[in-house]
């Protein structure tokens, strides 16, 4: 059976790719490049370019490959993008995402792996480790076009004979340890991108988006986790409910948190670099502090992190912005 990954251009996509060909699993990718690169994905998969919504295209898919899973990357990821732009969030990440799920249920695909996010829950009530039972009050579109999609699978897994899974990535960093692919999103606007690229002299320097938060060094924080420990949870998951577990919702985090502040502290160590910083004012959309309880992860599918290390973070990040750099990549 074969797997198909919709995304599999983008930064997590292209990750889960090789983490499926590497386990000898057979990968069919689906991407428009909107935002994903072709070179990104492993060439062992086998591509379509085209949209998650093109019905289509997706029958064809369904003919031509034998699937029995989607891991569904493909959407718009980008929280103040989507406080300016709410009805294209709503579009990408929710309506085609319905488009999708009727498909599978159409063509008798058993199980979904979606890529929710920390962002369902906004900023919880207190600054204990979230679990998946806290309340879900999104602050940001993107967070409720996330969290619309996991309503719809829920009630699709209650109507139809389909399993899924939904993973709630915390903060997502790094590159593949082994350099074969890394986030290469052009504009991208994730700190340790940022503060990666601005290390490596490829940009000025950068912005810290308030200061004044209630925390303790007045600065945002945020579980950061490795992208291959996510991979790997992905696959976890889905060898669970092939297994014949049910539908779940899991935290992907390490139940751990760092300031913005502390995050360009050790992409400065790490690099050996020093670049300018500019305290600016706080950023739309943005939850205060958010770490995440990934106990269900590690006991549902027995998901263990292998890289929860701020430092190798970062140095995997550094490599990655490196490598793009010596190839005049971005
Ligand atoms: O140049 C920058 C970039 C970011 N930040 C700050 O760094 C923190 C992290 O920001 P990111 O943009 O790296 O990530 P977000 O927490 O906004 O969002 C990320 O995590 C979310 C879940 O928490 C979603 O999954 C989302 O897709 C993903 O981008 C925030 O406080 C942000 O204000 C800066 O100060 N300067």
């Amino acid at each position: 059976m074969a797997v198909l990954v919709t995304g599999g251009a983008g930064y997590i996509g292209s990750h889960m790719v090789w983490a499926l060909i590497d386990a000898g699993e057979e990968v069919v990718v689906l991407d428009r490049l909107s935002t994903g690169f072709r070179w990104a994905v492993a060439p062992e998969a086998r591509f379509y370019e085209g949209d998650i919504a093109d019905r289509a295209l997706l029958s064809a898919i369904f003919a031509e490959n034998r699937i029995d899973a989607i891991v569904h990357f493909a959407g718009s990821i980008i929280v103040p993008e989507s406080v300016a732009d709410p009805l294209s969030y709503y579009e990408n990440n929710t309506v085609k995402s319905r488009a999708l799920i009727a498909a599978a249920v159409e063509a008798k695909v058993p199980h979904f792996v979606f890529s929710s996010t920390a962002a369902v829950y906004g900023t919880p009530e207190s600054a204990e480790p979230v679990t998946e039972t806290a309340a879900l009050r999104p602050e940001s579109p993107y967070g409720t076009s996330k969290l619309m999609t996991e309503i719809m699978l829920r009630d699709t897994a209650a109507a139809h004979d389909f399993t899924y899974t939904a993973l709630r990535y915390f903060n997502v960093a790094g590159a593949d340890p082994r350099g074969r692919t890394g986030q290469s999103t052009a504009g991208a606007t994730h700190l340790i991108k940022v503060a990666s690229q601005a290390a490596l002299g490829k940009r000025a320097g950068m912005d810290v988006y308030g200061t004044d938060y209630p925390t303790p060094d007045g600065t945002c924080v945020r579980d950061y986790i490795h992208v291959t420990d996510l991979a790997d949870a992905h696959l976890k998951a889905l060898q669970r409910m092939r297994a014949g577990g049910g539908s779940i919702v899991a935290n992907c985090g390490y139940g751990r948190g760092f300031s913005v502040l502390e995050v360009l502290d050790q992409v400065k160590a790490v690099s050996g670099r020093d670049f300018p910083v500019n305290i600016a004012g706080r950023r739309p959309g943005d939850a205060v502090s958010i770490v995440a309880n990934p106990a269900v992860a590690m006991r549902e599918f027995g998901w263990t992190p292998k890289h929860d290390d701020l430092a190798f973070i970062v140095r995997t990040a550094l490599d990655w912005e490196d490598h793009l750099g010596k190839r005049n990549m971005l």
